[in-house]
């Protein structure tokens, strides 16, 4: 006989956002249900986040090793250990896995089932031999790699990012489709660890980035050896004796690109066809699941959070949407994703990384705004540390409040923080001016920004009069 369980929230999916409600969620004793049907931590921990950026880590200590030279040691070409990588990167995920294990989160007072979750009807949800009667459910069940309509393509070996951090050694050539930053960062990464990498991308590489910035990210990719064919279609996929031959046409023409390994890097699809969604009463289609600002479904009882919420696929995303939900089902207070509020980084080398508005689309919604550019090279920082070309781009309305910011450059992950900071807080570009940034730091480099977008009211007619005035009294 079934077992009926009656939780106040049932949490369908224990990733980064299914954890992140039960956690906060247990952390006030409220009784909840986790299901998870695969790895505890989803994709971020064990396909995702997690594995590209160990991956990342030591093709830039290759990298490190190659341009030695230019801080007075013996450059080298690295010498790769492809055993020992897939051992470190495992190393990384077994480091952090207990933190979103079974056993912490049973600790936690989270009852875990490892099951597949299917809703029966609008109240009640099956796992196992359990039936699920919960409040309030919210669906947490991520994304899976989108496989693109290519002729062959079912019929030749292909990875994706579920399989990729298992190969047995660092291809001799990548053929990689797909330019977002799935595509881009592992395509950097393994030209660093000496493959030769060929990047296919249908439309334009990081379509919804700055093209000033990401102009930048791609000059330095090329510049590694990453070759990056964009508005090309393939026509078909074919494998051959040691592996892909694609045939391609761009505005040039056709052409044949050969490669030994293939990855998909082309998007993401929701994973919600197991749910059995129509019984629930929840509105959906193929590629996703319809809510809200505040991510309820057409369910009330139930909300969709994280890359099932079909939105802006991130970790930091998953634990927003998280937060959300939980203010509306604990404390019954209103709630709404505000997508600006949510920053992005693609960890290439230079990293690109952005909060709030793009200029475009600044100019879109307010008409006229100021554009404040402020160059890597004139940082001692960057000089000090060989850090190579940058720039941050903030994109500013009335009175100095800080609309967007941009950054191509090394440390923008770690820097676009801030920015992001001041623009949920509707700060003005006076608190970068005014207050001290350590030295010497690429923050500087912002309140060098600041300080410019200030610097026209040293020549104002009226300032200056002032001074000439306040000059007078001794
Ligand atoms: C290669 C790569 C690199 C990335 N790098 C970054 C990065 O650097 N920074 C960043 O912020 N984001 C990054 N992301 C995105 C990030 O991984 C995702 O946004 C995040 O993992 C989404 O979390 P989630 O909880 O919504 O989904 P998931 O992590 O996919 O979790 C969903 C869980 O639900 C389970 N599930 C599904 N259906 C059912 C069912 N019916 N019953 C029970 N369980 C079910 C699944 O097994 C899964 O564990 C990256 C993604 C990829 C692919
Ligand atoms: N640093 C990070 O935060 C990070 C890193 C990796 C992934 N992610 C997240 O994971 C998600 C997936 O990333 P992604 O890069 O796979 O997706 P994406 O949608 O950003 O990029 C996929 C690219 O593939 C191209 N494409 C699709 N089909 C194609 C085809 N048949 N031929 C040629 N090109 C084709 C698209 O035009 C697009 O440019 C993103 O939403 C991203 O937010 C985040």
């Amino acid at each position: 006989m079934a077992r009926i369980l009656k939780p106040d929230i049932c949490v369908i999916g224990g990733g980064a956002a299914g954890l992140s409600v039960a956690a906060g969620a247990a952390a006030f004793g409220v009784p909840v249900v986790l299901i998870e049907h695969g790895k505890m931590g989803g994709d971020c921990l064990n396909y995702g986040c997690v594995p590209s950026k160990a991956l990342i880590a030591a093709a830039k200590h290759a990298q490190a090793i190659r341009k030695a030279g230019a801080f007075g040691l013996v450059a080298a070409e690295p010498v790769g250990d492809n055993e020992r990588l897939k051992d470190r990167i495992s190393r990384v995920i077994a480091d952090i896995a207990p933190h979103d294990s079974v056993e912490r989160f049973t600790s936690l007072g989270v009852e875990v089932i490892t099951e597949t979750a299917r809703f029966v009807d609008e109240r009640t949800l099956a796992a196992g031999d359990c039936l699920v009667r919960a409040r309030r459910f919210v669906i947490a069940t991520g994304s899976s790699p989108a496989i693109p309509a290519i002729a062959g393509l079912a019929e030749t070996p292909f990875l994706t990012n579920e399989t990729l951090f298992e190969l047995e050694q660092v291809p001799r050539h990548l053929i990689v489709i797909g330019a977002g930053p799935v595509g881009l960062e592992m395509a950097q990464a393994y030209c660093r660890l000496g493959a030769r990498v060929t990047v296919i991308e249908g439309a334009t590489a990081l379509a919804k980035e700055d093209p000033e910035l990401k102009a930048i990210v791609l000059d330095a990719l090329r510049a590694e050896g990453v070759v990056l064919h964009q508005r090309t279609t393939i026509h078909s996929v074919t494998s051959s004796e040691d592996g892909v031959i694609l045939r391609c046409e761009d505005q040039s023409g056709s052409l044949d690109i050969k490669g030994n390994h293939l990855l998909l890097a082309t998007g993401r699809t929701a994973n919600h066809d197991s749910l059995n969604l129509a019984a629930a009463g929840i509105r959906h289609d193929a590629a996703r699941i319809e809510i809200g600002a505040n991510l309820r479904t057409s369910n009330p009882r139930m909300y969709a959070i994280g890359d099932a919420a079909g939105g802006q696929q991130f970790t930091h995303a998953a634990g927003y949407h998280a937060r959300l939900v939980l203010q509306q089902i604990l404390f019954r207070l209103p709630a709404r994703e505000i997508r600006a509020m949510i920053p992005r980084v693609t960890f290439t080398d230079p990293e690109l990384a952005h909060a709030g508005l793009t200029e475009e689309e600044a100019r879109e919604k307010s008409g006229s705004v100021d554009v404040v550019r402020c160059d890597y090279s004139a940082n001692d920082r960057v000089r000090i540390d060989g850090l190579g070309c940058g720039q941050m781009k903030l994109v500013i309305g009335r009175r100095g409040r800080i609309l967007g910011a941009g950054i191509a450059g090394a440390g923008a992950g770690e820097m676009i923080d801030i920015w992001a900071l001041a623009i949920a807080n509707r700060l003005t570009l006076k608190s970068f001016r005014d207050h001290v940034a350590p030295y010497p730091t690429l923050s500087e480099i912002g309140k060098q920004a600041a300080i410019s977008y200030y610097s026209p009211m040293a020549r104002n007619r009226f300032v200056r009069t002032a001074i000439r005035i306040l000059r007078r009294f001794g």
